[in-house]
């Protein structure tokens, strides 16, 4: 296993063959990735960790092995409920007590998780809680307190880490005061985990976080279930992605990225007259109806979600085949982001990007125009369209366009060739040239 060069697997107390068995009989997997043994040992060891890597990368295990192993309670900071709600029901399933104070918690549930925080030897092992509750909530702080003083608090885990940058497109500003933590429980160890970032949004999130002297792991960079592919969009955008779907999955999963409220909901319409099910889901909506059209898509009563990018964070269904977005995405991490919703299941999913040269200008136009933004936000808004836009016009393989924005990836590198059937369209058209190629060589010397 090649890992980082920072991270190391010495013979501590917690012994590689120890979280081996731990991965293999309360995780159910078989191997580690690559880094999260790293990862692990380091924050076993007590030390600061930073752990980057695409969707699915597997970078929850890093923190929840330990939490296992650790006397105590690790304490996780997340920035949605239904994250946090996915993460314990998992975790739940895998027999680890795990317990959140955030969401509607009536006084008697808080007060039964505090009671348990208050015992000798907490049988709560991870802790969820928004970075609101934290800010918030004094009866929080005393048990955080109560904890650290009685040695019980195993670490923080800053999930989600992107979301402190104001530079990030998941920018929330409660993440800001979390750097508190580190000056409060002297000595704690915090692990924070972020999806992909360019270094100078990494380098942000560290200096905000304040984490003294961390260890950095970067996890898996390469999504190779996705098949990426960039068409013109020719008609009204709803005309296009029907025409896909129906010829490619007509009965299976997907998502359609929308720009604005109105065409979310246009585009759910359009879908249903076309005879697929379809649902809207955008930040116009009340909250409520968010909640039925996620349901609904979950449980496969709606076969479309037809949303802006407020369908975000801590979707993990399995079986998304396609992401689609009918209109050009803000930034290439907005777009990494939002077609990583595909392929949770391991299996080949498609991330369709319908394009027309007329999306940029009115991007530009919008955001040139938002009075809310600052010049200077104005000016990067205005530059994170740049690589968006080259990443359609590109000639070259997507892949090493996309994840090589994120630093790291070797331009040379041929990622394509990992899993044939994921090859993005221009791999597969300069592969069908090659052969063509060949072929009339061959013809050529017989005649
Ligand atoms: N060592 C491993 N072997 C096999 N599967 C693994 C391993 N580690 C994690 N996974 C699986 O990978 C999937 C994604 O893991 P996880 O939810 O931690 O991703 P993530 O890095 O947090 O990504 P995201 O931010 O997109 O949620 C999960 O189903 C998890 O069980």
């Amino acid at each position: 296993m090649a890992g980082n060069p920072g991270g190391n697997c010495r013979d501590f107390d917690h012994s590689p063959e120890k979280l081996k068995a731990k991965l293999i009989n309360t995780f159910r997997l078989q191997e580690f990735r690559v880094n999260q043994l790293e990862a692990i040992n380091a924050t076993i060891s007590k030390e600061n960790v930073f752990v980057v890597g695409g969707n699915g990368a597997g970078k929850s295990l890093c923190y929840q092995l330990p939490a296992c192993l650790s006397a105590g309670v690790t304490v996780v900071i997340s920035p949605l409920i239904s994250l946090i709600q996915d993460q314990i029901q998992r975790l739940t399933e895998l027999g680890i007590v795990a317990r959140t104070l955030s969401g509607d918690k009536g006084h008697s549930a808080a007060d039964s998780i505090y009671q348990q925080l208050s015992e000798e030897d907490p049988i709560i092992k991870l802790l969820y809680v928004t970075p609101e509750k934290v800010r918030m909530s004094d009866p929080l702080i005393e048990a955080l307190k109560s904890l650290f003083d009685r040695g019980l608090l195993a670490r923080f885990v800053i999930d989600e880490a992107q979301c402190i940058s104001q530079w990030g497109y998941d920018f929330r500003p409660d993440y800001g005061t979390l750097n508190e933590l580190q000056q409060d429980f002297l000595g704690v160890p915090m692990i924070a985990l972020s999806g992909l970032v360019i270094p100078p949004i990494k380098e942000n999130i560290l200096k905000s976080l304040q984490m003294n002297d961390p260890q950095v792991f970067t996890m898996s960079f390469n999504p190779t279930n996705l098949k990426y592919a960039v068409k013109t969009r020719t008609q009204d955008g709803g005309t296009d992605c029907i025409s896909w779907i129906k010829e490619h999955y007509p009965h299976e999963s997907g998502i359609v990225y929308c720009w604005r409220h109105d065409d979310c909901d246009n585009m759910a319409d359009s879908l249903n007259e076309a005879g697929l099910l379809a649902c809207s889901y955008h930040a116009g909506m009340p909250y409520r109806d968010r909640e039925i059209a996620q349901h609904k898509w979950n449980g496969n009563e709606c076969q479309v979600i037809c949303a802006t990018v407020a369908f975000g964070m801590g979707i993990h269904k399995p079986d998304v085949r396609y992401v689609i977005h009918s209109f050009l995405p803000k930034s290439m991490e907005q777009y990494h982001r939002e077609s990583g919703r595909a392929d949770r299941d391991g299996n080949v999913s498609h991330c369709i990007l319908f394009y027309n040269n007329k999306d940029y200008k009115d991007l530009h136009y919008v955001i040139s125009h938002d009075d809310t933004l600052t010049k200077e936000s104005k000016k990067r808004e205005l530059g994170n369209l740049i690589p968006i836009i080259q990443y359609c016009y590109t000639k070259d393989c997507r892949r090493i366009q996309l994840l090589s924005y994120f630093g790291g990836v070797k331009t040379e590198a041929n990622l394509c060739e990992e899993n044939a059937e994921a090859i993005c369209d221009n791999c597969e058209s300069a592969n069908k040239k090659k052969v063509m190629n060949v072929k009339e060589e061959g013809e050529g010397e017989m005649t």
